[in-house]
């Protein structure tokens, strides 16, 4: 395996952006909370939090009693910025070498000439990088104070990431950006040898599970085309070797791979994480690579995250997880087309308008499209495309009977032509006041890759954080993780994982919402309300 075994890395070493692990620490002091429930140790930042929620029970009428009630958390959050690796499982393909590439644009302050003028780096559609959170009100103007979103808590900063991974696919990045068609040729120049330096490692690849319009990509592959014991202490190897040869703290690895077909849950085979461990080892065929990769990743303590919509996470792999203390995260990156759903349709129908139906139509015509254009990979993003809204319509009983819910279809065409550039049409059909209706029709351009990349900086940035936040209540004795499922992510994905029996929440407001309120709690601070009482009330 020596072509692969100094892989390139793309290496974070040296301040980007004067953004070292140190300036990294170091910035997150943008803003320091004067409070008798918050203390700044050299290593942690210790918060006092206290939760305020509200039960609700039914008197013996059936009315509903309302109950506030209050948690004291504590929240302990080590300072230390680490230097972090990215590990990417198809990093040979369109998200793959955009957000690599992307990464060495802004590390290296690169502009580029476009026909529509000169353009420069940036992270625009990183949730982290480009947007602000509002820290609070000007004491003598009483006007909003926001902050970077990145400054809330120590963050490892995107130019700082070792980038590596696997794919089945040998094209060094440079000739896979080529084939991805994605970046311009302009920048495509400026990055070229740093991406020409950086080969996929060598992956598993069990062609029952991805579209058959794949084999021809795969020229790089380990020995076996089903589960075996050998992949996973394969790829534990690998993450430890790159690990090493690029003095790490931490990995996180992150599938991009190609969408899979759901797995069956078989009792015996995947159903706990005893039977998983000895199914792989048994070289069952109904275990998917990227629940191989899970396993692996659980067993050597790095976070893995699905960014595709199969069924990774089989009930075996979260408990194997839970097990270890491990944390992961999925599915399915929610990048345009139902990004936007998960917003209008919160809108909708928190605005009373009954949403009756909903067409989501797209073509595409990159990679991810021909995979998708097989029935079996397609129906594992029609199920992530279509959940999205139950929680939404379920919440609202005004407008909805139990059980009843908009019409909602979701198609999907490989169109070679348009590339990486999906066509995204959407009509949203409604009744309003008094036997109308409102029919909004949406076509939206989604540039896939572009869209997509921030989303693996967001996910990676986030989990690395949730990995040194530890909470307590006054009960308890020592400081412990959150749930291995890290459900903090839903923001930027369609379908969330979830801990199990938990609910899941799409409406991308409020997965917005929590992410902000939880990084407020390690600091000591209330969640944002907008209630902006101090204009109202003088
Ligand atoms: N906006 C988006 O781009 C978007 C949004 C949501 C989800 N996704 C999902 O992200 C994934 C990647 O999208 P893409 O556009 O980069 O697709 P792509 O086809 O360009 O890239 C996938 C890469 O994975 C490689 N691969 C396949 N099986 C592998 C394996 N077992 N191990 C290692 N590598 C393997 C392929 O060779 C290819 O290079 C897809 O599953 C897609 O559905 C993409
Ligand atoms: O996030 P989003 O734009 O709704 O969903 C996208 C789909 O519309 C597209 O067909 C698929 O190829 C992408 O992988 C992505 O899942």
């Amino acid at each position: 395996m020596a072509p692969h075994a100094d892989s390139g890395s793309l290496n974070g070493d040296g301040p980007a952006n004067g953004h070292n692990g140190t300036a990294a620490a170091a910035r997150s002091d943008l803003f320091t909370v004067n409070s008798a429930n918050v203390t700044y140790s050299e290593t942690d930042i210790l918060s006092k939090y206290t939760y305020r929620t509200t039960d609700v029970t039914k008197d013996d009428s059936g009315k509903y009693v309302a109950t506030p009630k209050e948690t004291v958390y504590e929240f302990k959050t080590d300072r230390k910025v680490p230097k972090l690796g990215m590990m990417l499982v198809g990093l040979g393909g369109n998200n793959g070498t955009t957000v690599t590439a992307g990464i060495i644009a802004n590390r290296r302050n690169l502009a580029w000439e476009t026909k529509e003028g000169t353009r420069a780096a940036n992270y625009y559609g990183s949730v982290i990088m480009g947007s602000t959170i509002k820290l609070g009100t000007d004491a003598k103007s009483r006007r909003e104070v926001n902050i970077p979103f990145h400054d809330i808590l120590p963050m490892v900063h995107p130019n700082d990431l070792v980038i590596g991974g696997w794919d089945i696919s040998k094209m060094n990045l440079a000739e896979a950006m080529d084939r991805a068609q994605v970046l311009e040729p302009t920048l495509k120049q400026l990055v070229r040898k740093e991406m020409a330096s950086m080969v996929p490692l060598p992956s598993i690849y069990y062609p029952d599970f991805i579209a058959a319009n794949q084999e021809d990509r795969a020229d790089n592959v380990l020995p076996g085309s089903k589960a075996s014991w050998d992949h996973v202490e394969q790829i534990r190897k690998d993450i430890r070797d790159f690990k090493a040869a690029n003095g790490l703290d931490k990995v996180i690895v992150q599938w991009t791979a190609n969408t899979e077909r759901y797995a069956d849950i078989i009792p015996g085979v995947n159903d706990t994480a005893d039977n998983l461990v000895r199914a792989i080892k048994e070289g069952h065929e109904e275990v998917s690579p990227s629940t191989v990769f899970s396993v692996a990743c659980t067993l050597e303590g790095v976070v893995f995250i699905n960014g595709s919509p199969q069924n990774t996470f089989v009930p075996g792999a979260i408990e194997l997880a839970e097990r270890h203390g491990a944390f992961v995260g999925g599915d399915d990156f929610k990048s345009g087309q139902t990004k936007m759903k998960s917003a209008l349709v919160d809108f909708l129908i928190n605005a009373g308008i009954k949403l009756t139906s909903i067409a989501s139509y797209n073509h595409l015509g990159n990679n991810d499209g021909k995979n998708l254009s097989s029935q079996k990979q397609f129906r594992s993003k029609e199920i992530s495309k279509s959940n999205v809204v139950d929680d939404m319509v379920e919440a609202n009983t005004v407008l909805y009977e139990e059980g009843e819910h908009p019409d909602h279809c979701v198609v999907i065409k490989y169109m070679p032509a348009v590339g990486d550039d999906k066509r995204a049409l959407d009509e949203y059909y409604a009744e309003i006041f008094m036997g109308g209706h409102q029919t909004i029709s949406i076509f939206n351009v989604c540039e896939d890759s572009l869209l997509a990349s921030p989303l693996i900086i967001d996910l990676v940035l986030i989990a690395e954080l949730m990995t040194r936040i530890q909470w307590r209540t006054q009960a308890d004795g020592d400081f412990k993780s959150f749930h291995s499922v890290l459900s903090v992510l839903s923001y930027m994905l369609k379908a969330p994982l979830t801990p199990p029996g938990t609910p899941v929440i799409n409406a991308l407001g409020k997965q917005r919402a929590a992410l902000i309120n939880i990084f407020r709690a390690c600091v000591g601070l209330e969640p944002e309300n907008d209630m902006t009482l101090e204009h109202k009330l003088f």
